[in-house]
């Protein structure tokens, strides 16, 4: 068994006396570090610093931080800010290198699921490092230090940095994903458009951050609603990242559809296949029957309940979220981190033969003639680089389009709405009527 090396970071010693508040913190995790080490040093010959940091005005003391390496403007507390010189091992010889993942909205339901499933390795794979950097807002910083607190207590092997702020230039640093959950909830009275505008502005802020000091092929998943509008927003302000890396999340829907076709043709899920939501992630949205499958078989062939699918089954797919919140008290969390993660692994590993996924992208010369400069979910397929292509040998019919339109005029009609955040002018604002999802809110 390997012995490990132990050696505090000197900047851990700047940082105890900068944080005083903190420093019986750090103090009393050292001991626990060391047991940690125990447990995870001898399955590695990975150098690290793990290192968690606050990066909010609130919680920094008055003195200036000056860190060993300028860009490294973030210090840390806790377990994460132990430096290991990890001695060579082979077991771990095959990790992969660190890589930099982005959470907004660290502190809210959908992350304290996700970001366990992340940091377990669920999500990018048993043998790659994770650090973790996690925003919230100036609201939400206590609970993010919870977070973090819960982050050390599991003890990750992988999970060797995690950061915590509220400035998204600073969290952003570097980032490689960038997972954007956070956003405002639509406060009593406020019109969709005031939704549109007040989260419009945190994705613009964001977009630009990201801009700013992301890796410049970070990929972006935009969850918080309205996620396909806010991610156009992201991207507009973001121009050095490319359009293609920003992804408006529809994954929960999809999996929804899959779920009550299941149930309507008495199969187990997996059986169903090549189900792709089109448009917004809004009661427009189009679960497409036509063509998805059945073991293998389309949809109508086994499910000859026309009715059914053109009048029930789209409504059933909008309505699971609100029924579950009469059953639960609570909007989905759990199953929408999980279709996030589904949404990542679609991207870091190859798409099954045949089949496909959904999400929201940035319309650029689509085959399906919808209209261009939105982000519209439709149909994908990766080789697990991260990237997709759009996948062609998909058929309409009049319904499947005339349905397909009416996401589209709203998604235009959002676009109009928020012209002022995406550079385009002055926003003019005639949305169709309220299509938040129900539970969604
Ligand atoms: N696309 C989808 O499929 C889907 C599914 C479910 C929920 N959602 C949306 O996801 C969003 C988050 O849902 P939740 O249940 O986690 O909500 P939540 O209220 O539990 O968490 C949101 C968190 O975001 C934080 N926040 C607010 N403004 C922020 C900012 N500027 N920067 C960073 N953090 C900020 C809040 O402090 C809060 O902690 C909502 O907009 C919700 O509608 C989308």
């Amino acid at each position: 068994m390997a012995v490990a090396e132990f050696i505090p970071s000197s900047s851990l010693n700047k940082r105890t006396s900068l944080y005083s508040s903190q420093l019986s913190y750090v103090s009393t995790q050292i001991s626990h570090q060391r047991r940690l080490s125990v447990r995870s040093l001898p399955r590695t010959n990975y150098s690290s610093q793990i290192c968690c940091s606050v990066t909010s005005k609130e919680a920094q003391a008055p003195t200036v931080v000056q860190a060993d390496d300028p860009k490294k403007k973030n210090e840390c507390y806790g377990v994460f800010c132990l430096t290991y010189d990890l001695k060579a091992e082979e077991e771990t010889g095959s990790w992969k290198k660190m890589i930099s993942v982005a959470v907004s909205g660290a502190a809210g339901m959908i992350a304290n699921h996700l970001l366990f499933k992340i940091a377990s390795g669920e999500v990018f794979g048993p043998d790659q490092p994770i650090a973790l950097r996690l925003l919230g807002s100036e609201r939400s910083l206590q609970a993010l230090e919870g977070v973090a607190m819960e982050l050390e207590d599991s003890l990750y092997p992988l999970l060797r940095e995690v950061n915590i702020g509220t400035d998204p230039y600073e969290v952003f640093q570097d980032a490689e994903w960038a997972l954007l959950i956070g956003a405002k909830p639509r406060g009593p009275g406020m019109e969709r458009a005031g939704l549109l505008d007040i989260n419009g502005q945190i994705y613009a802020a964001q977009g630009k951050a990201l801009n700013a000091v992301a890796s410049p092929n970070v990929k972006v998943i935009v969850v918080g609603n309205p996620c396909n509008t806010n991610a156009l927003i992201c991207l507009k302000n973001a121009p050095n990242i490319p359009a293609k890396n920003f992804h408006a999340l529809t994954r929960l829907d999809e999996n929804r559809a899959k779920c009550q076709l299941a149930l309507k043709a008495g199969v187990f899920y997996d059986k169903v296949s090549n189900v792709t939501i089109w448009g917004n992630h809004s009661t427009t949205q189009v679960p497409d029957f036509l063509n998805a499958k059945i073991n293998g078989l389309s949809v109508k062939e086994v499910i000859k309940d026309t009715k059914w699918l053109e009048e029930e089954f789209t409504e059933k797919v909008q309505k699971r979220g609100g029924v579950l919140i009469q059953k639960w008290g609570r909007s989905s969390a759990a199953s929408t981190a999980v279709s996030i993660v589904d949404a990542i692994r679609s991207l870091v590993t190859p798409t099954p033969e045949g089949d496909w996924f959904s999400t929201g992208v940035y319309t650029n010369g689509n085959p399906y003639g919808i209209a261009e400069d939105i982000v519209f979910s439709m149909p994908c397929r990766s080789k697990g680089d991260g990237d997709y292509e759009l996948v062609k040998e998909v058929i309409f019919d009049d319904y499947l389009r005339s349905r397909i339109k009416k996401s589209e005029d709203e998604l235009l009609a959002e676009k109009r709405c928020v012209a002022h955040l995406t550079g385009e002018g002055i926003a003019v604002c005639d949305l169709p009527g309220d299509t938040m999802l129900p539970g969604e809110m």
